[in-house]
């Protein structure tokens, strides 16, 4: 039996929800599951279209990137897993999308503001966008950069990994992270729902204002709090 078949098995299930929540179209994503004690985790292979993936093809590599197990190509987007893994013990699962109002948040270079309770039940401040990649991280490891563009991103804006589990990179689109990579998924899903309900906010009232502290403090707490079960699900 491959000893990865467990965070194989996981990787691949994450990954196939993808289309099924309407948030990859052909190749544009991936999916991701860590084994922390082992130091390494479960990829999507580059390029293979979902219909098309088995357990058996994600690629297993280690913190650095290097393919640890599998025959084929892991995604394009390995060392940006790989560097959040490797800074991030928390996190057990990432998700990158192109889903498409995340995406055009990102391309637009906006964080989310926070307009709705939707929102509020799962964060508490505006949706992050880091700015686009400097051209000198572009040109040298892109990949391995946006991963360290997010840490830099994170601790510049005083930001806690467990807490905010997204980010939207500007001129890219979003990764999402969690305790597990069903987690990851929710909050890529969660990401992609509120996106889509702020655009049409800004549609239908450009002056639109954002939620109320009050209303803030009270959807995220009364999910959140001692006791709740909410996401739990997921996790
Ligand atoms: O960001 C992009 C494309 O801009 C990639 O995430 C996406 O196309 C997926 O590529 P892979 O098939 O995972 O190599």
């Amino acid at each position: 039996m491959n000893k990865f078949k467990a965070i194989k098995e996981a990787a691949y299930r994450a990954n196939m929800q993808l289309p099924d929540l309407g948030l990859v179209l052909f190749t544009f994503g991936n999916a991701s599951a860590a084994d922390h004690a082992s130091g390494v985790f479960a990829i999507k292979p580059s390029g293979v279209a979902y219909p098309e993936l088995t357990p058996e093809m994600m690629v297993v590599v280690d913190f650095d990137g290097n393919v640890v197990d599998g025959n084929l190509r892991p995604s394009s987007d390995t060392k940006t897993h790989a560097v959040l893994y490797k800074h991030w013990p928390g996190i057990g699962g990432i998700v990158h999308t192109h889903a498409t109002y995340a995406t055009a948040w990102a391309q637009s270079q906006r964080d989310i503001p926070i307009y709705g309770t939707t929102h509020a039940d799962h964060l508490t401040i505006d949706i992050p966008c880091a700015p686009p990649m400097a051209d000198e991280r572009i040109a040298g490891n892109y990949e391995y950069e946006t991963g360290l563009q997010i840490l830099d991103y994170f601790k510049q804006h005083n930001l806690d990994y467990e807490e905010v589990e997204m980010i939207l990179i500007g001129n890219h689109a979003p990764f999402t992270w969690g305790k597990t990579v069903d987690k990851a998924v929710y909050n890529s899903a969660v990401l992609e729902y509120v996106a889509k309900m702020a655009t049409l906010t800004e549609q239908i009232n450009p002056e639109a204002p954002r939620l109320k502290d009050s209303l803030i403090k009270k959807h995220f707490e009364r999910k959140h709090g001692p006791g709740s079960y909410y996401g739990q699900a997921a996790r």
